[in-house]
C-alpha cells in the first residue's frame, strides 16, 4: 500500500499500461484482459490487474499531467516492482500528414519542464522510448494496418496553451503531436532501469481543429491498447 495505491504487493504486474483517464483504464481492462480485478481506486484513480494471453498485466490510470503521472509511476516502479510501463494516451496532432485516430509511437518526448527538473537541473536530458518496445509496437501496428507515425512528440504542462509561437516552432521541428505525460514517464524509466513507451491515438488536430468527443477518447482506442500489449510481450 502507498499513499495513492491501495493494492497489496503482488497485486500489481511487472507490465503496466497507463492511460491518463481512469475510465479508459476500466474500459481497456474489461475489454482486453481476462479476469480483471480492481486493485486501486484511491482518489478515483482506477487500476486493474488481469491477464492477456496468459501474461499478467496491470492497467492503471496516471491522471493528467506529469506531476500526477510521476506520483503513480514512481510508486508502481519503486513500491510494486513495475518494469515495463506503456502509456496509452490521446494526443493532439501537429502535422498535416497525421490524421484523427492515427497512432503515434513517441520515439522522443520534448518538454520544457517535468517534475524531474529539480534533479536534472541544467541538463537538457533527452527522454526517449525503449527501442525494443518501440520496434515491436511498430511491427504490431503494421500488422494491424493501423495508420502509424513514429517520431518526436511534445509533453506539455498545459492543455490550454497560449503560446502560438511555441506551437509554430514545434510544428517546424517536426513534432508529431502534443500530450502531457510521456516525457516524465521516459525520464523515470531511464532513472530506474525500466522500459517505457508512449502509444498515442490522435483525438484532435491543432491545425485543422477536428476533435473527437470525450466518449471516444475514453473507450474507442482499441488498436492502441492491442499495440501496447503486443509490444510488451513480443
Ligand atoms: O487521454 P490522456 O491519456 O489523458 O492524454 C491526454 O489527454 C489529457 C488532456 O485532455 C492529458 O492527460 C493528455 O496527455
Ligand atoms: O494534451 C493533449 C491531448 C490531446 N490533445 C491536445 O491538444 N493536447
Amino acid at each position: 500500500m502507498t499513499p495513492h495505491i491501495r493494492a497489496e504487493k503482488g497485486q500489481i504486474a511487472e507490465t503496466v499500461l497507463m492511460p491518463g483517464d481512469p475510465l479508459r483504464a476500466k474500459w481497456a481492462a474489461e475489454t482486453f484482459l481476462d479476469a480483471p480485478e480492481l486493485v486501486n481506486d484511491v482518489r478515483g484513480m482506477l487500476g486493474f490487474t488481469g491477464t492477456w494471453r496468459g501474461n499478467r498485466v496491470t492497467i492503471h490510470g496516471s491522471g493528467m499531467g506529469m506531476p500526477s503521472l510521476s506520483i503513480y509511476a514512481n510508486e508502481l516502479i519503486t513500491q510494486y516492482g513495475a518494469r515495463t510501463l506503456i502509456r496509452i494516451g490521446s494526443a493532439g496532432a501537429m502535422q498535416e500528414n497525421v490524421g484523427i485516430r492515427d497512432v503515434i509511437l513517441a520515439m522522443t518526448a520534448t518538454t520544457m519542464s517535468t517534475p524531474s527538473r529539480g534533479i536534472l537541473r541544467e541538463l537538457n536530458f533527452a527522454p526517449c522510448a525503449d527501442w525494443g518496445l518501440l520496434s515491436a509496437a511498430h511491427a504490431a501496428a503494421g500488422a494491424k494496418g493501423s495508420r502509424v507515425h513514429v517520431g518526436g512528440i511534445y509533453s506539455s504542462d498545459v492543455f490550454y496553451d497560449e503560446r502560438p509561437d511555441l506551437n509554430e516552432q514545434l510544428v517546424r521541428h517536426g513534432i508529431l503531436g502534443v500530450e502531457m505525460e510521456a516525457a516524465e514517464l521516459y525520464i523515470l524509466a531511464a532513472r530506474h532501469g525500466c522500459r517505457a513507451l508512449a502509444v498515442l491515438t490522435v483525438s484532435d488536430h491543432l491545425l485543422t481543429h477536428e476533435a473527437l468527443p470525450a466518449s471516444e477518447r475514453q473507450s474507442s482506442f482499441g488498436d492502441m491498447v492491442e499495440i501496447a500489449l503486443e509490444s510488451a510481450f513480443a
